[in-house]
């Protein structure tokens, strides 16, 4: 570990459908597992206190398996997670501050909440379960405080999550990622699902909070234009292995890798009728972004 590194992932291995009987391996599709599938093979990859860091690759290429070993829900067949240079393992082995310092967001905010619980409630809940991030005084006003941070007015505290818009409900889940002042925020596709316009402002708003709250973001996303808009480096993976690393600018710009330049030629083929264009790094023809995303209407 270099100092500042906050997660430090060394040469990470996971795989399914191998260890039978292990929960956390279990075949999730329909039937058996028909095969070993090493979703993370041998992977690498810092994140800084501070830093975004974006990863990105097709669909299938391993971003979610990776994300999940870090947060400790995924266990490695080998390899070590490591948080502030301490060896972490999976959510059950981890430390109640542990635990608390890696939070995620998911892509579908509105299966990712409790449709019946309030939103109160809901960040109520985070703070029983960290009870050393709960607010010491007034906890009205704390929430208040955090619905502010993510934008919402404090009306929204009484509304039922299963009331609210899908824009409405990532920042819920955002709001409560806060709540317990994590240090590094995993978001996975965590603007997939929305709107190109709500993608936007989700965007803004979590480059806004991480410097506000000087927080670390590891940012999955399949859509490079999305991930230029808020990544200070950028990881590319391809099969299980990370094909590229580098400052943004630089694998936007000129990638070195031949998978990561045809990301990037896709990205720039795609209709950009509704999506916003954004500046190529490399000072040529704009990005699209959202482009390849999932979109579904707020409601
Ligand atoms: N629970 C599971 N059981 C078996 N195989 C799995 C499981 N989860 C993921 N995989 C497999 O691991 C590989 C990597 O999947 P993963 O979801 O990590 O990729 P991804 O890049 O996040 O893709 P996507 O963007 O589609 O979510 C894929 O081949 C996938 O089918």
């Amino acid at each position: 570990m270099t100092g500042q590194n906050l997660v430090e992932v060394r040469d990470l291995r996971v795989s399914f459908g191998r260890r039978t009987g292990s929960r956390l391996h279990r075949w999730t599709g329909t039937g058996t597992a028909p095969r070993e599938v090493v979703a993370v093979d041998g992977v690498s990859l810092t994140v800084a206190a501070d830093e975004t860091v974006g990863l990105v690759g097709e669909s299938g290429s391993g971003k979610t398996t990776l994300a999940r070993a870090v947060v400790g829900l995924a266990r490695p067949d080998a390899g070590t997670v490591l948080l502030d240079g301490d060896r972490v393992g999976p959510v059950g082995r981890r430390t109640a501050a542990q635990q608390r310092a890696v939070q995620m967001v998911f892509q579908d905010p509105r299966s990712s909440l409790n449709p019946r619980m309030s939103v109160a409630a809901i960040i109520g809940e985070a703070w029983r379960t960290h009870p050393v991030s709960a607010p010491a005084g007034d906890r009205a006003a704390a929430l208040r405080q955090l619905l502010d941070d993510v934008g919402l007015d404090e009306s929204v505290a009484r509304h039922r999550a299963g009331e609210l818009s899908g824009g409405q409900c990532q920042r819920i889940s955002i709001a409560r990622a806060l709540a317990v002042k994590p240090r590094l925020l995993v978001c996975d596709e965590a603007v997939s699902a929305l709107d190109v316009s709500v993608q936007a402002q989700i965007l803004r708003l979590l480059d806004d909070l991480r410097r506000r709250h000087h927080l670390a973001m590891l940012f999955i996303s399949h859509d490079l234009g999305v991930v230029h808009q808020i990544a200070d480096r950028i990881a590319v993976m391809r099969r299980g292995v990370l094909v590229e690393e580098g400052r943004a600018t630089d694998v936007l710009g000129s990638p070195r890798h031949e998978y990561t330049r045809s990301l990037l030629d896709a990205a720039l083929e795609l209709d950009t009728e509704d999506s916003p264009p954004v500046p190529d790094p490399a000072g040529g023809e704009p990005m699209p972004a959202g482009g390849t995303s999932e979109r579904t209407t707020e409601r």
